[in-house]
């Protein structure tokens, strides 16, 4: 049996790195209570709260943390017809806190999402970890077997091409889940009771050309690197797919990064899943995707962006054409879904221009 941290008495992290760095983007349509348990390491940064659902319901967020939050009316106004792009009544929309942030780093999490205890009984604090993993190189060219080869007390292993040493710089930290682990629906189905207590002490590069899974509940990012790769696209209300919204935004961004020399890690750090959402409810928002990936995932394994593509936007734009060429035969809605890509391209920048180099 799995159980959360106990964070009482932890002294509040004053040395937070990255403080002025740093927004922590939560999607969410409850009370913000989980934030209590995070309190200790999340209180000094900024948090971008995208709350969904009916706009009218007061979401409560706990005393002393600096926070601005969003609601659909706030989307609209401030994206106007681009609104459309961010998705209603779905995770997805946590997508509109990373275009609003002005810092170079994120951090998303799920309100269900609490601190993990480390095997020796520590609370582990999610967000240090994820800054570490930005922080210090991907080493994606070359796989290295003792796994995070700029960790404290290893390094690469013999036969390592010493060229290939300094790796690259890290796009995307994607964390873990201890207790709930995140998946698809019919595998919850047959596995009702099935819980995550395996602690892996690890971080690893994904090599290049291979795709991943990319859970949205426990994400870092540099924003600055790959931000505008970052839609989750078009999810929930009015939609005829759901719960594919960060595994859409993990296939584009690695594409992108594996095209751009930069780097995607996966392992530490853990949360404390708590929640397991309905799988029958979560099979009706997975069904079409579930034998939709099986053509996708072919499309994303041979996506060829061309060297004219320098900036993420650039990659962006390529892949939502090819995306409109050949993978509205399975249905239309990747054609609504190209557009979509578009217009959060368009969207980003007009609320990110490029400054000055
Ligand atoms: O309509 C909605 C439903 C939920 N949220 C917020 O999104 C977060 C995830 O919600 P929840 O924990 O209830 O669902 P899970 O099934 O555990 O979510 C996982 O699978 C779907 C996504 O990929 C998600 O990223 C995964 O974590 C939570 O903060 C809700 O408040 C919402 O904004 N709108
Ligand atoms: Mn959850």
């Amino acid at each position: 049996m799995v159980e959360p941290a106990n964070t009482v008495g932890i002294p509040l992290n004053h040395a937070a790195l990255l403080r002025d760095e740093l927004d922590i983007v939560i999607p969410t349509i409850r009370n913000l209570d989980f934030l209590e348990m995070w309190r200790p390491f999340l209180q000094p940064y900024h948090l971008i709260i995208v709350q969904d659902g009916d706009p009218s319901k007061t979401i409560a967020v706990p005393e002393g943390f600096d926070y601005e939050l969003y609601n659909r009316n706030d989307i609209n106004r401030i994206l106007g017809p681009k609104a459309s792009c961010i998705s209603f009544k779905d995770s997805a929309c946590r997508c509109f806190g990373y275009m609003v942030s002005k810092k170079k780093y994120i951090f998303t999490i799920d309100d269900d999402c609490f601190v993990a205890k480390d095997p020796s009984g520590k609370a582990v604090n999610a967000l240090e970890q994820h800054i570490k993993n930005l922080l210090c190189p991907s080493s994606p060219l070359f796989f290295n077997t003792l796994y995070d080869p700029y960790r404290e007390g290893a390094d690469f292993v013999r036969g390592y091409p010493f060229s290939l040493r300094e790796g690259v710089s890290t796009a995307v930290s994607h964390g873990l889940w201890l207790n709930i682990p995140d998946y698809d629906a019919p595998t919850q189905l047959v596995k009702p009771k099935e819980r995550n207590t395996r602690y892996v002490d690890a971080v690893m590069t994904i090599p290049k050309g291979t795709l991943f899974p990319m859970c949205g509940m426990n994400l870092a990012f540099d924003r600055d690197l790959i931000g505008p790769a970052m839609y989750f696209g078009l999810m929930g209300d009015g939609q005829p797919i759901g719960r594919y919204d960060d595994m859409w935004a993990g296939w584009c961004v690695k594409v992108i990064c594996d095209h751009l020399g930069l780097g995607v890690k996966t392992g530490l750090p853990y949360i404390y899943h708590s929640k397991a959402s309905n799988p029958f409810v979560n099979l009706k928002k997975e069904y079409k995707g579930i034998f939709w990936q099986e053509d996708i995932i072919p499309f994303f394994q041979s996506a060829k962006l061309s060297k004219e593509a320098v900036t993420v936007q650039q990659c962006y734009i390529e892949l939502s054409k090819m995306v409109k060429e050949k993978l509205s035969a399975i249905d239309p809605y990747f054609d609504k879904l190209a557009d979509a890509m578009v217009t959060w391209i368009e969207a980003w920048d007009e609320l990110n221009p490029a400054t000055k180099a």
